[in-house]
């Protein structure tokens, strides 16, 4: 290991996390956590029983029982750290996933090969959730069942007071936003990249399913909140959208992309922004990026996008519904894109995306801004490995750089670079959980090349 504040040669990747390393987090995530979100997803399947049945007949509950036998194996080769096999069902991304199994083989060359307790974190943990996606795709009529689905809408509803403080804030500014001068705006600009960033404290699998709603104002505390931003990227990401604004002609148009997290309150937070993006012209476009399967418990994907749109439209209340009806004009407009690519529920980090996915890379190369949303993408970002808490960040990203990039992710696994000499210790020593508790978060920037 190189001394802290010492740049490591690029070639010198640290090991990644694993639950080999007894009493990390990933540890007791793989020993925990994770057999607690498959108990709940076959109970969840469980209480679905009667309406498989209302809807397909016997044949609904047969399908159930097939998914819960798959998911009952998958939890205890879990448990037994058995060894980690191919995938059996024929979905797009099979091979790629069967690829990446032969991939860690040769890496773990002769230590017995991968298993849940031995292999990257990152790899066995995605690898379950591909698992369970497997146990509802292989099994007709039940396959577009999305066994989070109830969590996501249950963390949204729960969210509601949140929502409307936030629409109503929201349409307020709309109102007069024309008559910012360029402080206000940037002013709001920040406030509401910071309910973006605290959106993300609202996951659901960081506490194996229960609630995490967003439940008071997201705008009242923000400014007690700055202490815990331990890389404060913000002003950094305005000059950024300024510059672009101003240097902008009429061919090339602003783009900004978000690389989606959580549905929920989360997901409200991100339209939000996306909203003040173009309303203030700081941006023409946006794009999102959700997940094509059912990811980490809540993650966003297109249907969740589109039912959380419409749910917005039909809420009995004037500036959630006037949101929800301006988003979806975006959509139609083509000012809002929405995209899933495979790539994203993959087990490999950014750095592959090259290779792996040039086809995304390409597309996500055409951004002035790409925003990174969540913990997960930080992993994905940094390889999700052992770094020196002060290797720059546009090291860890190991030439991941498609464009300027922005992590908005708040601490809730145990892997964080980028921090000046000092700071992690400082921290440490009053708070040995501050890298899990997700009460700290970072604003990140990477300028790319
Ligand atoms: O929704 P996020 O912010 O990506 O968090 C996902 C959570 O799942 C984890 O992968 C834990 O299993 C953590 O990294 C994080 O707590
Ligand atoms: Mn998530």
């Amino acid at each position: 290991m190189a001394a802290a504040g010492t740049a490591l040669p690029v070639t010198a990747l640290p090991v990644p996390l694993s639950g080999r390393f007894k009493g990390s987090f990933a540890y007791f995530t793989i020993k925990d956590r994770l057999p607690q979100i498959l108990t709940r997803t076959i109970d969840t399947l469980h209480r679905h029983k009667n309406e498989f049945f209302e809807e397909h007949g016997e044949k609904g509950v047969e399908a159930e029982k097939r998914a819960i036998s798959f998911l009952s194996k998958l939890r205890n080769e879990l448990q037994t750290d058995k060894p980690v096999t191919p995938l059996e069902d024929e979905l797009p991304d099979a091979t790629l996933w069967n690829q990446y199994l032969d991939y860690q083989r040769n890496l773990s060359n002769g230590n017995g090969g991968p298993s849940w307790f031995q292999s990257p974190w990152l790899y066995v943990e995605c690898y379950m959730y591909r698992r369970i996606h497997a146990a509802l795709a292989q099994n007709p009529p039940i396959d577009n069942f999305d066994v989070f689905k109830e969590g996501k809408a249950q963390n949204f509803f729960e969210s509601q007071g949140a929502i409307i403080a936030l629409c109503t804030y929201f349409q307020e500014l709309l109102k007069n936003i024309k008559d910012l001068d360029e402080k206000q705006l940037q002013e709001e600009f920040l406030k509401l990249l910071q309910v973006s960033l605290w959106g993300n404290k609202c996951d659901l699998s960081f506490s194996a399913g229960e609630d995490s709603s967003q439940k008071s104002s997201p705008l009242q505390c923000l400014e007690d909140m700055v202490p815990f931003v331990l890389v404060n990227d913000m002003e950094k990401l305005w000059s950024l959208l300024k510059n672009a604004k101003n240097r902008k002609t009429d061919k090339c148009k602003v783009r900004v992309d978000i690389i989606l997290d959580n549905a929920g309150f989360e997901l409200v937070s991100d339209f939000v922004l996306a909203d003040f993006l173009l309303s203030s012209k700081l941006a023409d476009e946006v794009h999102f990026h959700g997940k094509s399967i059912p990811w980490y418990v809540s993650d966003t994907t297109k249907n969740d996008f589109n039912w959380t749109i419409k749910q917005l439209q039909a809420a009995n209340h004037m500036w959630m519904s006037r949101c929800g009806i301006n988003w979806e004009g975006n959509l139609k407009k083509g000012i809002w894109v929405y995209h899933d690519h495979m790539f994203w529920t993959l087990p490999h980090d950014f750095s592959s995306m090259a290779e792996v996915a040039p086809d995304l890379y390409a597309d996500l190369q055409k951004s002035n801004l790409l925003l990174f949303k969540g913990d997960l993408n930080y992993r994905k970002l940094t390889g999700d490995r052992k770094w020196e808490h002060t290797v720059p960040f546009h090291q860890a990203l190991n030439k991941f750089h498609p464009a300027p990039l922005c992590s908005l992710r708040t601490l809730k696994s145990d892997t964080q670079v980028g921090l000046k000499p000092g700071q992690a210790e400082q921290i440490q020593a009053s708070e040995p959980e501050w890298m899990i508790s997700g009460k700290y978060g970072v604003v990140q920037f990477d300028p790319a090349l």
